[in-house]
């Protein structure tokens, strides 16, 4: 609980943190990887180099700042911050060294402005912040422990299969060594991997892309040109090779029932978290649109296990197939981008749920245009692979 004099200083300096959150957030994060470089693995230095780290910390600080009334709101808009923690096995003991760091980094970018009495009364806010992540946290930890074929903090898998879907998509099907069985995730999570690279540890989450089966878990990854992890799995990594998983998370989910109708919307890789939500809403009986671009021929992947449910549920699923970049059109039902028109023919009557994952140009493009064609947001749903930002244009 802040003081009634901690609530006010929060108050009057809150739009000046607001204002600098960005610049403050940017000489955060190198100020704590100098001070404490055993964290540093936990982040994709990726993100910290394009930025997109920082807005996301910066984002999530200013929701709870205005949110921090309203328990029931504030715990929603932490909630892709907790399954990002939770992904990444994040304890309460790495707390205190974030909030260090940050009173630091406020301190420095504010200078003379950070009198002790402000100091005090944002280091009680970080307080109050770190708590509530604990809780939720902690709380999704044991209901996962808890689950038959759960478990808490890493545990030992092996690579059990590869196969190459596209030309740049691998999947990686993953048994436990200790040949027990693995609990169910929610279709549309992801799960922590922790992996250790050139003797340095490191962490990524990926979509899972399979149905849960209860006996082996699976992720398909595309190979980055430039991603140190995503080579790794690709260059490096083969059948009988050791990784680590940590609980899966994620909120782009469905959910246990419903009827209302869908359509799945994916761009390249963006298709992984799909093809479990599809067979999910099959399952429900839900009728189905799943349109997927891909770039070319080449680049499509799982063709044929989204072919093979579309004969299973003949009467429910449409698939929507778009290349960029085709010279027959006869196995495909659009060449060149997703645009209005496209989406307008397919969506389907009713109020439907759109779900939609792709590169960032994609997903802007399809929630502009569906937001045009009168899908409000609460039925707009969509997630990005890394830290979370608006869906505006580049
Ligand atoms: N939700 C997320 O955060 C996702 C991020 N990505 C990232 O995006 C990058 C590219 O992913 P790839 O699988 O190689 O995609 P890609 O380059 O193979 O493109 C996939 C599809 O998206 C379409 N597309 C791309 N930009 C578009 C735009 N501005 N408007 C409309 N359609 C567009 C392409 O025409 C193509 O059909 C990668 O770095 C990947 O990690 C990819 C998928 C999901």
């Amino acid at each position: 609980m802040l003081t009634s004099t901690q609530e006010r200083i929060i108050e009057a300096t809150a739009p000046v943190v607001a204002e600098h959150l960005t610049t403050i957030t940017q000489h955060f994060y190198p100020l704590m990887f100098e001070r404490y470089p055993e964290v540093a693995p936990l982040f994709n230095q990726t993100h910290q180099a394009t930025g997109g780290q920082p807005r996301a910390l910066a984002s999530s600080v200013l929701a709870y700042v205005q949110l921090r009334k309203n328990p029931a709101q504030a715990r929603h808009a932490l909630e892709t911050v907790v399954n990002k923690h939770v992904s990444l096995d994040i304890q309460p003991d790495q707390y205190p060294i974030v909030g260090e760091c940050l009173m630091a980094a406020i301190g420095d970018v504010l200078g003379e402005a950070v009198t002790e009495e402000v100091a005090d009364a944002w280091g009680a806010l970080y307080q109050e912040l770190a708590d509530l992540l604990i809780d939720l946290e902690s709380q999704r930890y044991r209901e996962f422990a808890e689950a038959p074929g759960g478990w808490r903090g890493a545990r030992s898998f092996r690579i059990a299969d590869i196969r190459q879907e596209s030309a740049v998509i691998r999947s990686f099907v993953l048994e436990p060594e200790d040949g027990q069985p693995v609990a169910d995730f929610r279709p549309g999570q992801f799960i922590g991997v922790r992996l250790t690279i050139d003797d340095k540890p490191v962490y990524r989450h990926y979509s899972l892309s399979a149905f849960p089966n209860g006996r082996s878990y699976r992720i398909s990854i595309k190979r980055e040109a430039d991603g140190v992890v995503s080579r790794h799995f690709h260059d490096v990594l083969n059948i009988g090779d050791r990784i680590e998983l940590l609980p899966p998370a994620g909120d782009l989910t469905l959910p246990e029932e419903g009827h209302d109708p869908l359509m799945l919307l994916s761009g390249g890789v963006g298709q992984t978290p799909m093809l479990s939500l599809l067979r999910q809403a099959l399952e429900q009986g839900r009728q189905v649109v799943y349109l997927h671009a891909a770039l070319d021929e080449d680049h499509h992947a799982f063709g044929n296990d989204v072919q093979a449910l579309a004969r299973d549920y003949p009467d429910q699923l449409r698939v929507v197939t778009v290349y960029e970049q085709a010279d027959d059109a006869s196995h495909v039902d659009h060449i060149g981008r997703v645009d209005r028109e496209l989406i307008a023919r397919y969506l389907p009557a009713g109020a439907p749920h759109c779900y939609y994952v792709g590169p960032q140009g994609f997903m802007v493009a399809v929630d502009q245009i569906l937001q045009s064609l009168g899908v409000p947001a609460e039925r707009r749903h969509f997630e990005h692979f890394g830290p979370s930002r608006a869906l505006e244009a580049a």
